[in-house]
């Protein structure tokens, strides 16, 4: 019988276990300890970098057979659960839970945190800036759907840092009640999700009225009251709002994702392997921009974004908002940015954080 070959490999798990269990608590007395150091000295309990270096080093340490992105995973929520022994940590983010905003939250502070869902992006920023949230997390951009305006917007007056960026694949599902579309008379979904599904729809559904509500999970919740109306949102919806999923992926792009920037109080040290996020104006005369991101080039700071936005009520015409790869302490970035800075109109440094992984 097989359970007789399973009994002594069970057995070993077990003792296995017990050992990882006795090593997991070790490291929750140390982190302990650095909660009672940083609490002496006010310091900041969540360090970004410093968790980024610990899941660079155990993918780069992992031996296998476990794959690396499933060890970090792991190493994640332990981290987790070991800060949350210095503090609990607060994050905003748009609402309601069950959101692809909840899901960022977690892929950057695992678990153990207190989330705390926002009725708008506007909240987001409002709750961190007033300490209500230690962090928030916003999507920046979508891409099939492009940039999220009003955080660039709120990004360019806030007093907060981006301190981190997640990165999500954002997959779709079309679900109801009942797990069929028979008397289906409206598909719900955000205005985003709505577009992102736009040719899956017009090919499956072209008939079925679409309404756009506030979020997916408010469409979810609606398809959990009302047999008439299907919900376009992610898996996590579909079990909190115990709905079945009439047909999965459902997005046009299959390699659909949405990126978040983490804002806080923080200013990160470097990890090593960091990226650097800045807001940049300049006079609109021919040649400006060029001339404006010259010091990149001649310091050799890669430029990894580029996007442009009107400065609807400004002195100038745009904004650019720009990604460079290195933490604005490291010393050629610095001299870029130093010289950056005196071509610019505007200049506004957004953070130096961790590239996401
Ligand atoms: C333990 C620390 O505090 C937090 C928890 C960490 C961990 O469990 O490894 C790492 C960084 C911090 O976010 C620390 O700063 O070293």
């Amino acid at each position: 019988m097989s359970e007789d070959k399973l009994l002594p490999l069970r057995q070993q798990i077990d003792a296995i276990d017990a050992e990882i269990l006795a090593l997991l608590n070790r490291r929750a007395k140390i982190a302990q300890e650095v909660g009672h150091v940083k609490a002496e000295t006010n310091a900041p309990v969540f360090r970004p970098e410093r968790e980024a270096q610990v899941l660079l080093k155990v993918a780069e340490r992992n031996p296998g057979p476990l794959q690396g992105a499933d060890v970090q995973t792991i190493f994640r929520e332990v981290m987790s659960a070991c800060r949350a022994l210095e503090k609990r940590v607060t994050v905003a983010y748009l609402g309601p839970a069950g959101t692809f905003s909840e899901q960022a939250v977690y892929q950057q502070f695992g678990h153990a945190v207190e989330g705390l869902p926002c009725v708008s992006i506007d909240e987001v920023f409002r709750a961190t800036e007033a300490g209500t949230a230690d962090f928030g997390v916003a999507p920046i951009e979508n891409s099939s759907e492009g940039v999220i305006n009003r955080t660039l917007d709120l990004l360019l007056q806030t007093t907060l840092n981006i301190s981190g960026e997640v990165s999500i694949p954002v997959h779709h599902s079309l679900m109801t009640k009942e797990g069929t579309m028979t008397g289906i008379a409206r598909i719900c979904a955000h205005s985003q999700a709505l577009a992102q599904c736009n040719a899956w729809l017009n090919q499956h559904y072209p008939s079925i009225e679409r309404q756009a509500v506030a979020s997916n999970a408010e469409a979810a919740r609606m398809a959990s009251e009302n047999e008439a109306v299907a919900a376009i949102a992610g898996e996590m919806a579909a079990q909190k709002y115990d709905l079945q999923v009439v047909s999965a992926n459902i997005q046009d792009d299959p390699h659909n994702r949405t990126r978040f920037a983490v804002v806080g109080r923080l200013q990160n040290g470097a990890s090593g392997k960091d990226q650097t996020s800045l807001v940049l104006s300049v006079a609109n005369k021919a040649g400006a921009v060029y001339k404006l991101l010259a010091p990149l080039a001649k310091h050799g700071v890669s430029m990894t974004r580029f996007e442009s936005r009107p400065a609807r009520m400004g002195a100038w015409e745009y904004y650019f908002y720009v990604d460079v790869e290195g933490h604005a302490a490291d010393d050629k970035v610095a001299k870029a940015l130093d010289e950056l800075q005196q071509n610019a109109a505007f200049y506004k440094l957004l953070g130096s954080y961790p590239r996401s992984f």
